[in-house]
């Protein structure tokens, strides 16, 4: 169970009006309530959706209807298993019960449900609205259980389709895992929750002289420590600090967050032996949940209505395709690599997938992995073969007409034409090859996009997402930087061979729009294109750009020795032809550069530092704990206050790499502060566990152990900060109290071991300090609180400061004392002035 800080995010979806009515039949869905002004319709967006070919026609509107409804809020149980089933069964048994008995105008109101399509019912989902929240009792309490439990890191507010990723990435403890486009950090969560798995159990056992070997899976070598390492990293530097504030609260030694551009992400290197070939890191497991135009996101984001065209999706297509090539690349062979976006547009995701296997040297290198038979419960679309692209044309920025393609000689074709007839309209330049269905020569290179998956809203009442799962089967080659000549000269000998151009297709949009020759089932729509939307949906803004600009680095490294150089297969090359940027497979260059602001300064303690090696004797720590993975985070080294712990890949990759000028804006747990007490002299280790690293450190202690035994003692504990211990021995601490009598002053692990009946549904370890009249847990008010809650329900606790109330009666009795003097002093102003005047009076008389 995490003590943790502040975190999460909010599923907050902002009330609207329903473009098509709401939700037909059944009881009233309280989600369309018109309870906001924002109108969920967009013609364009709409005709795309209808006219693409994604969906049959019913289906499509029960798809549409389902987009313009508020989205269910989400939650998923978090940590260890052991954990998150146990605040899984606190919530059960002590709010479910309320909330179901719950009535709005008559009518039952729907409780939280688990969602169907994970597993262990640790993933649950709420269609009430807020507003109904903030009226009944038992969802006000529930609520203020999921805020507390989110604060210290038990509970993650997701959205439902987000958690679905991680799932497909088949995690293993000891694994190694990039997360390429992170932030804000949910899905790093979960991957960093699948690396460490059972860790703690297995440590456990290894420390009991015991085989760390649970289940047969993952490596055991470093006594059941995980091996494995998450690195999670995010271009933006703004967002890479939410990722870092929402990871820290993980307490993962097996993390480490960068700050670069995913499409040209640096190779890492590692340590080897002097002398010896340059070694780079390879990833077991790659997510690229790549920036997306986020138009499945609508049910939340309601600027998606307002703001969406054709264009989000086409001018993220090119770094879309970067950003996986480059992950495909990073794979292990044998590895594993998710692509995932939060839109529907094939443009954004089929699309990619297949300029990306393509560009891999095609299907016999990297296939797309059927899963079907994985996570069965998740209702699911398969991936789309075949699609159209639209986009708008427009004069002088005006009269602007949609037109909808079925393939790049139909674009090309339109284009000449246009350049004939009306040389003035202004065509799109962000259409390209790679964004039409691709062409199999032979059966046995054709994609299989149907492996693919599509989760639309109307599945399982959710956002929209695609999720594409694809396993390197062998080495991929280097794509040719490529440059405006000879992209230029390969383009003049395609225009040569293009004669027989098929018809092109048009979609007038001010007009009527009509529909292309060649799509079958297409039928003439009406519409009416609103005003161009001129700025795309912040995401987006946010997201198109690349970072190339910010980034000190240039696009020289050679790359990892296992890949030839060639070319981009056919669409990807042609892609490059038609875009402003090309697909760029060679990483980052790095410049080697002093350690700045941007990240931070990491410095190894040597295994035999002599601080380290006292507080582990105080603390009792078995010599088979490692003693060379500490580290500060400053050039002054020990004279900071905190001392760090991390893996030990992680040791070795920041250390190998901090110089190189990569990025490594987090890495380490606390888990030791210095402790600044008056009183030095009676400390033999004056340094304090903490609650971010205890759980790490306390199964190879030997020393400075106590065990709470009782609830009524862990409350008061918890109720009140420096509690008596006078130096007589009489306190009120019960089986506390007697232990740590018979210890020295300074820091402890105190244990709390899982008993149901006692009342402790699970284990829990924290850091207690022993002063010389008085003990302290060192957990913050915050984590005080959440505990009360959880295990107490404790819904209002007022946790005293004996040390604070004593601080403020000394300060209220030093201000009255002053008050007193100045009294007296004023008192003896006047007298002394009365005598004065006494005195003078005569003199004067005198
Ligand atoms: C869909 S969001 C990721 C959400 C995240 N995976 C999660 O679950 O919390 C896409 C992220 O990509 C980042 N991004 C945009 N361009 C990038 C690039 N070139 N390299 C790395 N990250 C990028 C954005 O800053 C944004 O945080």
């Amino acid at each position: 169970m995490r003590g943790g800080s502040r975190g999460g995010r909010g599923g907050k979806g902002k009330s609207f009006k329903s473009g098509r009515g709401g939700k037909k039949g059944g009881g009233r869905d309280v989600r369309t309530e018109p309870w906001g002004e924002t109108t969920r319709k967009n013609d364009l967006f709409e005709s795309y959706y209808k006219m693409g070919g994604f969906l049959e026609e019913e289906e499509f509107e029960k798809m549409w209807e389902y987009l313009a409804m508020d989205l269910p809020n989400s939650f998923r149980f978090t940590g260890t298993k052991a954990d998150a089933l146990a605040v899984r069964e606190i919530f059960k048994q002590r709010y479910i019960p309320g909330i179901t008995s719950v009535e709005f105008e008559g009518k039952p109101v729907p409780p939280p449900e688990p969602v169907q399509a994970f597993p262990d019912e640790l993933v649950w989902h709420m269609k009430t609205h807020k507003k109904i929240i903030r009226r009944f009792a038992p969802f006000a309490e529930f609520q203020k259980f999921l805020v507390a439990e989110t604060t210290s890191g038990n509970i993650s507010r997701q959205e439902v389709v987000s958690m679905i990723p991680p799932h497909f990435l088949d995690v293993k403890p000891g694994m190694v895992v990039l997360d390429m486009c992170a932030a804000p950090g949910s899905k790093s969560a979960q991957l960093a929750e699948m690396i460490h798995g059972d860790e703690e159990d297995r440590v456990k056992r290894a420390a009991n002289n015991k085989s760390p070997n649970i289940d047969g899976e993952g490596d055991y070598s470093d006594d059941g420590r995980s091996t494995g390492l998450l690195i999670a990293n995010d271009t933006d530097y703004k967002r890479a600090g939410m990722l870092v504030h929402q990871v820290k609260r993980l307490n993962f030694p097996n993390l480490i967050v960068t700050q670069h551009d995913a499409a040209i992400f640096p190779s890492i290197e590692l340590p080897v032996a002097e002398g010896d070939k340059k070694q780079y890191l390879k990833y077991d497991r790659i997510l690229a949940d790549v920036p997306c135009s986020g138009d499945g996101t609508a049910r939340k984001n309601v600027n998606v209505w307002q703001k969406w065209t054709p264009k989000d999706g086409l001018g993220l297509h090119n770094l879309q395709l970067r950003i996986l090539f480059r992950g495909l690349q990073m794979l292990k062979k044998g590895g594993r690599l998710v692509y995932s976006t939060c839109s529907m547009n094939p443009i954004e995701n089929e699309a990619v997938i297949a300029s990306a296997i393509e560009a891999s040297g095609g299907v016999s290198r990297v296939q797309l992995v059927d899963c079907s038979d994985h996570l069965p419960k998740l209702i699911r679309k398969p991936g789309l073969n075949t699609w159209k692209v639209l986009d708008t044309t427009q004069i002088n920025g005006e009269e602007k007409t949609a037109h909808m393609f079925t393939s790049w000689d139909a674009f090309l074709k339109t284009k000449e034409k246009y350049e004939k007839e009306e040389p003035e309209r202004q065509f799109s330049n962000k259409i390209s090859p790679g964004v039409f269905p691709p062409i199999a020569t032979s059966e046995e290179e054709r994609i299989p996009l149907e492996r693919c998956m599509r989760v639309y809203p109307h599945l399982q009442d959710t956002g929209g997402f695609f999720i594409a799962v694809l396993e390197k089967l062998g080495d991929i080659k280097v794509t040719q930087i490529r440059n405006s000549h000879n992209e230029a000269e390969e383009q003049k000998a395609k225009d040569a061979t293009r004669s027989a151009i098929p018809a092109t297709t048009e979609v007038p949009a001010e007009r009527e729009i009509e529909v292309e020759p060649e799509a079958e089932s297409a039928a003439p729509l009406k519409r009416k294109l609103e005003e161009d939307q001129p700025a795309p949906p912040k995401r987006v803004k946010t997201l198109t750009e690349n970072g190339d600009a910010e980034d000190p680095i240039s696009l020289v490294e050679e790359p990892p020795k296992e890949e030839n150089s060639s070319s981009l297969s056919n669409r990807a090359t042609e892609a490059q032809v038609a875009t402003p940027t090309t697909v760029v497979a060679k990483p980052a260059k790095l410049k080697p550069e002093a350690q700045n602001n941007n990240k931070e300064y990491y410095e190894y303690l040597p295994s035999d530092d002599a601080t380290v090696d006292g507080i582990l004797s105080f603390f009792g720590i078995s010599d088979r704990f490692p003693r060379d993975r500490f580290m500060v985070k400053n050039k002054q080294g020990l004279l900071l206050n905190k001392i760090y712990y991390t893996s030990e890949l992680a040791r070795s990759i920041i250390s190998q790499n901090k110089d190189r000028g990569m990025r490594f804006i987090h890495c380490g747990v606390v888990m030791f502060v210095a402790h600044k007490i008056k009183a030095q002299d009676h400390v033999k280790a004056p340094w304090r566990l903490q609650n971010e690293g205890i759980r790490i450190l306390e199964p190879w202690a030997k020393n400075r152990i106590i065990t709470c035994k009782s609830r009524d003692t862990l409350f008061r504990l918890l109720i009140e900060m420096f509690p008596k211990l006078p130096k007589d021995g009489t306190h009120e601490l019960n089986e506390i109290g007697d232990q740590l009598n018979a210890m020295d002053i300074g820091c402890c692990f105190m244990r709390v071991e899982q008993d149901e009946e006692a009342g402790f549904p699970f284990p829990m370890v924290l850091p207690l300090w022993r002063h010389p009249g008085s003990a302290n847990l060192m957990v913050d008010k915050d984590d005080r609180k959440a505990i009360l809650l959880r295990l107490f329900n404790e819904t209002n606790p007022n946790i005293i400061n004996h040390v604070a109330e004593q601080a403020a009666r000394v300060k209220e009795e030093a201000r009255l004392a002053e008050e007193e003097s100045e009294k007296e002093k004023e008192n003896g102003e006047s007298a002394d002035a009365d005598a004065d005047a006494d005195a003078d009076t005569p003199m004067t008389e005198l």
